[in-house]
């Protein structure tokens, strides 16, 4: 469990601000970042269920300055049972709990079962980060578990599942949810199926930008793989980003882009 404090340069901040959400925003829809940490074979992670370590001091404090930036985080109910994280930022710079993003959760059909010692909700207990929403279908899991959530002033947020594969929800519905709740912005860190049904997306209009940190590491087959299904008939043959930068954290290197339109 880490208790580290991290610090990010203000001569690191330029580069990035470009793919920043902008900060008198005019649209409903929230600025949506994906970002994630990927090896040099597409890996989020070894297995499905092990955390990974791929981030190095540096672009792990990017990240965290990037918490700071956006008003909420975004992961699938497999991350938060798996990883146990903490999705909070531990910037040393952080004053008050309103630096910190929201945590919200996909978890359509209750899997994350949290309790008082997930990290998150401990967190947020004790004010070092805020409480968890959790985007769910209404069942009997949201109505015994509600109650733990509000005490750290977390809570469910209802909405249907789409007509699509595997009952998930349509990001156009989450966004809107999201955006009904006010918040401007919303950091996409995965995992493994939440970036890949988001870049799955036909027209691909709902990402902002995107900002990859990529490890000096192969991880071997059998990770999560960040691989979006095979293009639609008639649409463009690859999905690729354009407005390019590419800035070295450390040993590893950061890119950002925005995600060139159909
Ligand atoms: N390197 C990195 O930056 C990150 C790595 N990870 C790793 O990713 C792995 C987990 O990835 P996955 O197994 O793919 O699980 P996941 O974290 O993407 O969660 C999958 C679950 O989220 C929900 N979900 C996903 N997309 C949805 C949608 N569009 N609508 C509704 N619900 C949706 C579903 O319940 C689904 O079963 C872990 O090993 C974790 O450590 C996770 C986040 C970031
Ligand atoms: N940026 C980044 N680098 C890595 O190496 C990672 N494994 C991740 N994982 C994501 O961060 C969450 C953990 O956050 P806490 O440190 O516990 O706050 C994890 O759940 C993934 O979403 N990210």
């Amino acid at each position: 469990m880490s208790r580290e404090t991290l610090s990010f340069p203000p001569t690191s901040i330029p580069p990035l601000s470009p793919y920043l959400p902008p900060p008198n925003p005019t649209s409903p829809k929230p600025h949506l970042t994906l970002t994630y940490a990927t090896s040099l074979d597409a890996s989020l992670s070894l297995a499905p269920g092990v955390r990974t370590t791929l981030s190095g001091p540096f672009s792990k404090a990017m990240t965290h300055y990037l918490r700071t930036r956006h008003d909420a985080i975004l992961i699938g109910c497999t991350t938060a049972t798996v990883d146990n994280p903490a999705l909070n930022s531990r910037l040393e710079s952080i004053t008050s709990l309103d630096q910190q993003p929201r945590p919200v959760i996909l978890d359509p059909k209750g899997r994350w079962e949290f309790t008082e010692d997930s990290q998150v909700i401990r967190l947020a207990a004790e004010f070092k980060g805020k409480g968890p929403w959790v985007v769910t279908t209404r069942g009997k899991e949201a109505e015994e578990r509600a109650g733990l959530l509000e005490r750290v002033g977390g809570k469910y947020l209802f909405l249907e599942t789409g007509e699509g594969e595997k009952g998930r929800f349509e990001w156009g519905d989450v966004l809107r949810v999201l955006g009904k709740e006010g918040l401007k912005s919303v950091m996409v860190e995965g995992g493994g199926e939440v970036i890949n049904s988001l870049l799955a997306e036909p027209e691909n209009r709902l990402v902002d930008s995107v900002i990859v940190t990529i490890a000096p590491t192969w991880l071997g087959q059998g990770g999560v793989v960040v691989s979006p299904p095979p293009r639609r008939e008639g649409g463009p043959p690859q999905l690729r980003l354009g407005d390019v930068s590419w800035q070295p954290h450390g040993e590893d290197v950061v890119l950002c882009g925005r995600i060139l339109r159909s």
